[in-house]
């Protein structure tokens, strides 16, 4: 059985199509990533999922169970990590976690297992109260309450957005344990270096879905040659590169752009010359899922 299903669902808040005709389906053990930048629509997805919203059209089941008819057994099998921190910021890590186990009728001690090793990083803190945490370990502690009832499911929504990236690097770390154990994850990112960890993705913009398939898949089908390019002054650059017709796309990329011709490199070349650009510097790059990303929202720009 696939633990997520998700049909033609559609979901607007009055002009605002939050969701458009989604439909994707996430296999047994798979960590599958919603990749794409504010508004596109996942925190609106994973509330529909969790069971917290209805879509307008479509349908949905989360481990067989349907999203509107079986509304409390799904609640009780799920784990849902809000992307705005889930915790009572007054309550001790200890209370916290306590007070989320009473809630699905279970304890600590009997699903200790599975929180055990994320539990214990932050157990020397278990009587601070959770608003006097860095984000990282809240980050664990929303984490551990989200699996305290040992979901059969689990729902993390950015988990990762606004936490250092030592403690991003951690987390992903515990993800993929966790996956080991069989747990179905469906978890959001703005992060692209986040989505290349997951087992799958689809990459949504503006309530749509432009892509679903592996990280490595999305890279390879990125048929361009791209150029990285940077120069003394980037603004006038990026803003040459642009107003160039033999530029398909350029985007800022760390201390380059990353550009795409649609004509060869030396007729780009010499018009950047004629704009003499100092400290110009041109070398070849390998595109990542950052460039198939930017190419699929340009594609859907250009025909909205
Ligand atoms: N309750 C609501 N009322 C009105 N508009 C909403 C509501 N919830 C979401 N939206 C709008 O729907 C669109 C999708 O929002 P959503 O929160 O799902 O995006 P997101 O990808 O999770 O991004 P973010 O990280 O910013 O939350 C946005 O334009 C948002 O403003």
């Amino acid at each position: 059985m696939q633990p997520i299903v998700v049909e033609n669902v559609h979901k607007s808040f009055g002009d605002v199509k939050a969701l458009h005709n989604i439909s994707l389906a996430v296999e047994e053990g798979e960590l599958f990533g919603l990749i794409g930048p504010d508004g596109a629509g996942k925190s609106t997805l994973f509330r529909i999922l969790t069971t917290l919203l209805l879509a307008d059209k479509g349908s949905a089941t989360v481990n067989g169970l349907h999203v509107v008819k079986d509304y409390r057994r799904i609640r009780q099998q799920v784990g849902y990590m809000p992307g705005r921190f889930s915790l009572y910021q007054d309550l001790t890590i200890e209370e916290n976690l306590n007070f989320f186990a009473t809630i699905f009728k279970t304890t600590v001690e009997e699903n200790y297992d599975l929180i055990k090793e994320i539990y214990e990083q932050i157990a020397p803190f278990a009587k601070r109260p959770a608003g006097k945490l860095s984000g990282g370990m809240k980050q664990k502690l929303a984490l551990c309450c989200a699996l305290v009832h040992k979901p059969k499911v689990l729902f993390l929504d950015e988990p990762t957005t606004g936490v250092d990236p030592v403690s991003r690097k951690e987390f992903w770390e515990m993800l993929q344990r966790l996956k080991q154990k069989g747990i179905p994850i469906m978890v959001s990112t703005p992060y692209m270096d986040e989505a290349m960890l997951c087992d799958r993705v689809a990459l949504i913009q503006k309530g749509e879905i432009m892509q679903i398939n592996t990280p490595e898949r999305i890279v390879q089908g990125f048929g361009k040659k791209i150029w990285a390019m940077r120069a003394q002054h980037m603004y006038r650059l990026i803003r040459d590169l642009r107003a160039f017709e033999g530029t398909d796309s350029c985007f800022a990329f760390g201390e380059y752009l990353h550009v795409t011709l649609r004509v060869p490199l030396e007729t780009a070349e010499a018009y950047l010359a004629q704009k003499q650009h100092e400290n110009l510097v041109i070398k070849p790059a390998s595109a990542g899922i950052e460039d198939a990303f930017m190419q699929l929202m340009q594609e859907q720009n250009e025909t909205l």
